[in-house]
């Protein structure tokens, strides 16, 4: 709790004047500099990645996007009488209100200084004395700023240390007495989401609740603007949309904004990964809502895994219980793969690599879990790996050949931002053993087998698991279900030995379907008839490392 008293500082007047007696030039300055940058940011969108407006009018994926629940979600925030009982809850003095960065700039200042820029603009165009309008302007813009700034003091209260424990429950209980906010932004390899969570504070004192999830993502992931940043910022910004929909304004300066990149900046340059989160942080700085210290990073593999554990075993209600009764979990993204699970027999602490052991504190307890992310083994990082194509030049002259892929099959994919041409084998040998040899090289001597996974364990797997698993017919889509490896196997070895119309509306099924039962069982170590529990939502809620990472934000348990 020693950030969250820090991050909780108390909002004084003294930082209200500041603002107030900034000279009036440094405003000035400030407006023309965002206008030209806005302007810029613009015409090199419109100029130079028509893809840009594709990915806006993206149709989300199966499952993604604001959906049946997500529209009952806006109906229920939205009503007006939800918004006065808001309202009327929040009698908290301006003392716990959250410290919001220097560059953060508040609507109190907004308003009032968009109208000393109108005025001189005016003023120009009427050719008056600037000088003159500047001063008269900069009296009605201090006063307006006092008032504003001491508007918002008022309903601010201090987020983080309200947060308290957080249960594992998402009941909607009719009689709430406090709603709080928290945006989450995950930054992944292959695209970019917004989970905005609405916890319900019941008591004081008491355990918070999740309430609702709003969710949201755009493709393709921001480590394919590596050389357009500006975009990046445009995503971040169509997003926040999401939020500002979702959040009612008189909660926004409260409300938290964080954001966390995975495998896609991790695999970038630290030069190209850091403008593009330069450019999310000023948008962030933009915007009306709290954003703590450290509010846009690349997240380390580790906490990714281990997030993605907390979000499983929290909505499945076994983080409170009895430790030892929780789940494992399998992520497979783009770019990475992560395996969490808590291990119980000694041998697989004994023998795994030190740094795949993780301690954590959480809710009172000291959780020992052994959690890897293998960078560069995520679906479409295994791919390219399988294709030789990883780190090659002149991409736009070569074919990348695979048995994986149907012996007359000539497409292309895209990845990271580059495009890629490849085709089958047309005169060698293609189908499933071809392809698991081919996938093979890419998890042999990588990939750590932990001791215990021989034995039958419950592992709950999502993200390219649960996509590929719809896309083979194993399961559905709405419902999820188990599949048990051998399952797998069988469906990936019918795509690839009997190409059918599901191959030929994806080329690519084989060898995903392929790589993942060797990364599964030659990989990772599992038993065929492993039973994985494939899931996208708990209780409604996306299955990813975000609501993990919102918890451990906001909760600050220890990763050691
Ligand atoms: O809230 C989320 C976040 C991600 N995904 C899935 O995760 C996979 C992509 O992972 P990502 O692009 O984040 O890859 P990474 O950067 O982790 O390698 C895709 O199947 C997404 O559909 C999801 O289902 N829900």
């Amino acid at each position: 709790m020693k950030e969250n008293k820090a991050a909780g500082k108390s909002f004084s007047f003294s930082s209200c004047r500041a603002v107030i007696s900034s000279p009036a030039h440094t405003v000035l300055r400030h407006h023309l500099l965002l206008s030209i940058k806005l302007k810029l940011s613009w015409s090199r969108c419109y100029c130079q990645t028509p893809a840009l407006l594709q990915s806006i009018n993206h149709k989300p994926p199966h499952g993604h996007g604001i959906n049946a629940q997500d529209s009952q979600t806006e109906l229920y925030i939205s009503s007006s009488s939800r918004w006065t009982e808001l309202n009327k809850r929040y009698q908290l003095s301006a003392k716990h209100a959250p410290q919001t960065r220097q560059k953060n700039r508040s609507f109190g200042l907004k308003a009032p200084s968009f109208v000393l820029l109108l005025t001189l603009r005016i003023s120009v165009s009427l050719r008056m004395s600037a000088s003159l309008w500047v001063w008269r302007l900069l009296a009605v813009w201090t006063l307006l700023a006092v008032s504003s700034s001491q508007r918002n003091g008022l309903n601010a209260v201090d987020f983080s240390q309200r947060f308290g424990n957080a249960l594992p429950s998402l009941s909607r209980p009719a009689n709430a007495s406090q709603i709080f906010y928290g945006v989450m932004f995950d930054a992944g390899s292959t695209g970019t989401r917004i989970h905005v969570y609405t916890f319900i504070q019941k008591e004081p004192d008491g355990l918070p609740v999740l309430d609702n999830e709003m969710f949201h993502s755009m493709k393709p992931g921001l480590s394919a603007y590596a050389d357009i940043p500006e975009i990046a910022g445009h995503t971040v910004r169509q997003l926040l949309r999401v939020a500002k929909k979702t959040v009612p304004p008189v909660e926004w300066k409260r409300t938290p904004l964080v954001f966390r990149a995975t495998a896609g900046l991790r695999l970038l340059s630290p030069a190209k990964a850091h403008a593009l989160l330069e450019e999310v942080q000023d948008v962030f700085d933009e915007s009306p809502f709290y954003v703590p210290p450290d509010s846009v990073s690349i997240m380390n593999g580790t906490n990714e895994g281990i997030l993605a554990w907390v979000t499983v075993n929290f909505l499945t209600g076994r983080l409170n219980r009895d430790t030892q009764k929780t789940v494992g979990i399998l992520d497979l993204g783009g770019g990475s793969t992560q395996i969490t699970f808590l291990p119980k027999s000694k041998k697989t602490i004994e023998s795994a690599p030190a740094d795949y052991i993780v301690r954590f504190d959480m809710f009172n307890s000291t959780h020992k879990l052994y959690t890897h992310s293998y960078l560069g083994n995520g679906i479409k990082a295994a791919r390219l790996s399988a294709l030789g194509a990883l780190g090659s030049d002149g991409l736009e002259k070569k074919v990348f050949k695979t048995s994986c892929l149907p012996k007359k099959h000539t497409g292309e994919f895209s990845f990271g931002g580059f495009s890629y041409h490849v085709s089958g084998v047309t005169n060698g040998v293609t189908g499933f053993k071809a392809c698991y040899q081919e996938m093979l090289k890419v998890v042999k001597g990588i990939i750590n087998q932990p001791h215990e996974l021989k034995d039958s364990s419950t592992f709950y797997a999502f993200s390219y698991y649960f996509d590929h698993a719809v896309e083979a017919g194993l399961i559905d889509e709405s419902r999820g279900g188990a599949v048990k490896i051998r399952d797998f196997r069988k469906r990936a070895k019918e795509v690839c030995n009997r190409p059918s119309k599901r191959s030929q509306l994806n080329p690519f099924l084989c060898m995903d379907l392929t790589y993942i039962v060797c990364l599964l069982k030659d990989g990772f170590g599992f038993k065929e008839s492993t039973v994985l529990q494939l899931t996208k939502k708990v209780r409604n809620v996306e299955t990813s490392w975000a609501l993990g990472a919102a918890i451990y934000h906001f909760q600050k348990f220890r990763i050691h």
